[in-house]
């Protein structure tokens, strides 16, 4: 794979924190931002709710997604135990997880799951560990139809 057609944009960056409801109260009320979805990723264990400056999505523009942990066992409840409430991990936008995941693995990068899981509306998600993101946790996203 060309390292062109590796990625196509900054798809979220993912905040994590207590409370979903005051964090997008935040983002909507003081900063003027719009709420465009959210959903429980029972998997994940993860209540989010994507946010972005503009109320129509345009072709590649970035959103934040505001997380709360929905049980102790999430890893982002683990993260929250360890970190104050901040930015968590990256989200980079493919095309096909699947070619993307090969080309990174010849390379030596270390993805969490063997296979993409499901992401926020329907999206397919894997990680890069944060070791093999320059101490960044970065996700690889393919959106969904739903997104
Ligand atoms: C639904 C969705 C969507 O977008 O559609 C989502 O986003 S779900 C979003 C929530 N889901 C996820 O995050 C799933 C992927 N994440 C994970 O599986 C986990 O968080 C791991 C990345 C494997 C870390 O878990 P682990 O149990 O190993 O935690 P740990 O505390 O022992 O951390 C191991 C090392 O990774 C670092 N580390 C942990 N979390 C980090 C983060 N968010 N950013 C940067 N570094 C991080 C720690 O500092 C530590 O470094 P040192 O070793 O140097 O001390």
């Amino acid at each position: 794979m060309e390292n062109s057609d590796l990625f196509v944009c900054i798809d979220h960056v993912a905040y994590v924190g207590p409370d979903n409801e005051d964090a997008v109260k935040y983002y909507t009320e003081v900063l003027g931002w719009h709420e465009l979805h959210r959903e429980v990723n029972e998997e994940q264990g993860v209540f989010e709710i994507m946010v972005a400056p503009a109320a129509e999505l345009t072709e590649h523009m970035t959103q934040v997604q505001l997380i709360q942990p929905t049980r102790p066992d999430a890893t982002t409840a683990k993260w929250l135990e360890k970190n104050r409430p901040g930015l968590h991990h990256m989200a980079w936008r493919v095309a096909d997880i699947d070619a993307v995941s090969a080309t990174l693995r010849e390379r030596g990068v270390r993805l969490l799951y063997d296979e993409p899981r499901i992401g926020t509306g329907g999206s397919k998600i894997n990680f890069m560990h944060p070791k093999s993101g320059k101490g960044v946790l970065i996700e690889i996203v393919q959106p969904g139809t739903g997104h």
